[in-house]
């Protein structure tokens, strides 16, 4: 029995969100997630999807020749194949990020690997879920990100900084708004006035495409 992997998708796009944004990458979309955040834009990855083998997903992501590799779902770290989908990734050559909920341990993660870890604020409803433990492991070669809902969120995401000194742990700080829960220009505005050491992030594909599976 090969080792398989539940799959809602795998799509060649530019890369919307984290350090890598406006840049061609491949996105492998795993299916299924323990989490429901309120604001979640990718719902339809929460059930379905298709069994594949590591080996039939590794030969779609060579066949469009990317430099960047984004393996994000659904939550890919409920599934135990994900650790050595990341592995192969990183070993075929292609830059390799994670997106995950900060929910599950990342321990095992290729340390190849950008991990981009959400710490999930009071506004998605699954702040509970945060595993802090995730945040001694950070390197700079990883990336923090708060999707922010409301000012409320704002205030608690900053409070996370400086607590844990984020910006000095890890690579990148991304302050995103929830799209449709709040204006990304209030988030800006409060940014520059606190003179915060984060990137404001935009998902440059719902500006390009709108909210568009496969895009
Ligand atoms: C769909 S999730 C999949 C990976 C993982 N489950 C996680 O939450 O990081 C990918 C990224 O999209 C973000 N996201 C989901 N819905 C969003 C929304 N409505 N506005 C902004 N970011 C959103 C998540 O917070 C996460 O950083
Ligand atoms: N273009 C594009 N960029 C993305 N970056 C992270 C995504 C995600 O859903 O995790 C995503 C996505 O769904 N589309
Ligand atoms: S953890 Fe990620 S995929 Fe799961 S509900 Fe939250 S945003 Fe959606
Ligand atoms: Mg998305």
């Amino acid at each position: 029995m090969q080792d398989t992997l539940r799959i809602t998708e795998v799509f060649y796009s530019l890369q919307g969100e984290t350090r890598t944004a406006g840049l061609p990458t491949v996105f492998v979309r795993l299916t299924g997630c323990p989490l429901r955040c309120q604001y979640c834009d990718s719902a339809y990855a929460f059930s379905g999807g298709t069994v594949r083998t590591l080996d039939d997903i590794l030969e779609q992501v060579a066949g469009y020749k990317p430099r960047y590799v984004c393996v994000t779902g659904g939550e890919p770290l409920a599934q135990p194949n994900a650790i050595p989908l990341l592995k192969q990734l990183c070993d075929a050559g292609y830059e390799v990020s994670l997106e995950t909920s900060g929910a599950l341990d990342i321990s095992a993660v290729d340390p190849r690997v950008s991990r981009v870890v959400d710490l999930k604020t009071p506004g998605s409803k699954e702040a509970h879920r945060n595993r802090y433990e995730n945040i001694e492991l950070l390197t700079a070669n990883d990336q923090v990100k708060f999707v922010i809902c409301s000012r409320e969120d704002y205030d608690w995401a900053n409070s996370k900084l400086i607590q844990y000194g984020l910006d000095r742990r890890a690579g990148e700080v991304l302050f995103s708004p929830s799209h449709h829960d709040l204006n990304a220009r209030d988030l800006a505005d409060w940014v520059v006035a606190d003179n915060l050491p984060v990137r404001l992030q935009l998902q440059l594909h719902k500006y390009l495409w709108n909210d568009e599976p496969g895009r």
